[in-house]
């Protein structure tokens, strides 16, 4: 239920107030928080974050344009499926496949990975796309940046600035964090052995925000195995941790799995499900050394992290795993 994903107030460090107005003593109280939350349930929700309710719904309505237009004007942006030309672009219905035992996911998704490589382009049917995504992409980094330095003094990390410093390039190239409007579609007549929204997986970078519209689905495994539902709750956003921050954390952060699944009410299977994930990684060539000091794991740099799980999601490749983005 709800009430085992605490919900945390961001107020003294979101984006609405400047950068030296919190005190220690705020910062450490809510550093305790939300570092305790992240190792027990990997989930959990912020509010006051400091990005608005019609910032998230203005990214909603041109995302919902967007995959309205039609499939032949999508094609031309097409995310490329060889990874070699990087991953920006839209990903059509049961393109993905998350989770190996089940058929593709029921949803499609728009990679958003500014600056775009030379050969790609955002839509010229609908400049408000790149305009509104962009904008908020760098809200999303800048508050990206307040939530690592607060989990990183929950975590006693000695060199705070260098530790922000490995994810200075968000946004800027040789960096793969990536904005991610999501549509589920409503449950079709016709629905394929096992197949569900998205299948169950554990992101692979190092933390997510995610913003839910009002459908339910979104579920997170608990410790003791069991799924419960992480029910939309207006005004807040969804905080989670990867794998990479998970190992980079030497386990002390905890990378949870996580599925949507097809609403059982009438009601919620009519209507679209919508998401706005941010996957957040270090710099590319950042190199990942435990955090605690500890050498649990050999240093590794975050492309070779993202390589070995890259490109393995997708439905017509022999191999998907439970990854996503
Ligand atoms: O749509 C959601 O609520 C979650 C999506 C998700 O987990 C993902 O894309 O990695
Ligand atoms: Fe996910």
């Amino acid at each position: 239920m709800a009430e085992e994903i605490p919900v945390i107030d961001f107020s003294a460090y979101g984006l609405s107030c400047s950068e030296g107005e919190a005190s220690r003593a705020e910062l450490e109280t809510l550093a305790q928080s939300l570092v305790h939350t992240l190792s027990t349930v990997g989930f959990t929700y912020l509010t006051h974050v400091g990005i608005s309710q019609q910032e998230v719904d203005e990214l909603f309505e041109v995302s919902d344009r967007f995959f309205a237009l039609p499939i032949d004007v999508k094609e031309k942006y097409r995310r490329p499926s060889d990874g070699s030309r990087g991953r920006h672009g839209w990903v059509a219905i049961e393109r993905e496949r998350v989770a190996a035992d089940r058929p593709g996911d029921l949803k499609e998704a728009f990679n958003m990975l500014p600056p775009l490589p030379p050969e790609q382009t955002w839509p010229n049917e609908l400049p408000e796309l790149e305009k509104v995504g962009t904008a908020f992409f760098d809200k999303c980094v800048q508050l990206t940046l307040r939530i690592l330095e607060v989990m990183a003094i929950g975590l006693n990390v000695p060199d705070i600035p260098g530790f922000l410093d490995l994810h200075r390039s968000m946004g800027k190239g040789r960096n793969s964090s990536l904005l991610r409007p999501l549509r589920y579609p409503p449950v079709p007549d016709c629905v394929k052995d096992r197949q569900i929204r998205c299948g169950e997986h554990t992101d692979y970078g190092s933390i997510t925000l995610l913003w839910q519209d009002g459908a339910p689905g979104l579920e997170i495994e608990t410790l003791d195995h069991r799924w419960v539902p992480v029910p939309p709750i207006p005004g807040t956003v969804v905080v989670n941790i990867g794998d990479m921050m998970q190992r980079w954390s030497g386990d002390k952060l905890r990378s949870t799995p996580h599925r949507v699944v097809l609403p059982d009410e009438e009601e919620w299977r009519k209507v679209p499900r919508r998401s706005i994930p941010f996957f957040v990684h270090p710099d590319d060539d950042a190199l990942l050394t435990c955090l605690d000091g500890s050498d649990k794991y050999p240093p590794m740099t975050a492309e070779e992290h993202l390589k070995n799980f890259a490109s393995k999601i997708y439905a017509d490749l022999p191999t998907a795993f439970g990854k996503t983005n």
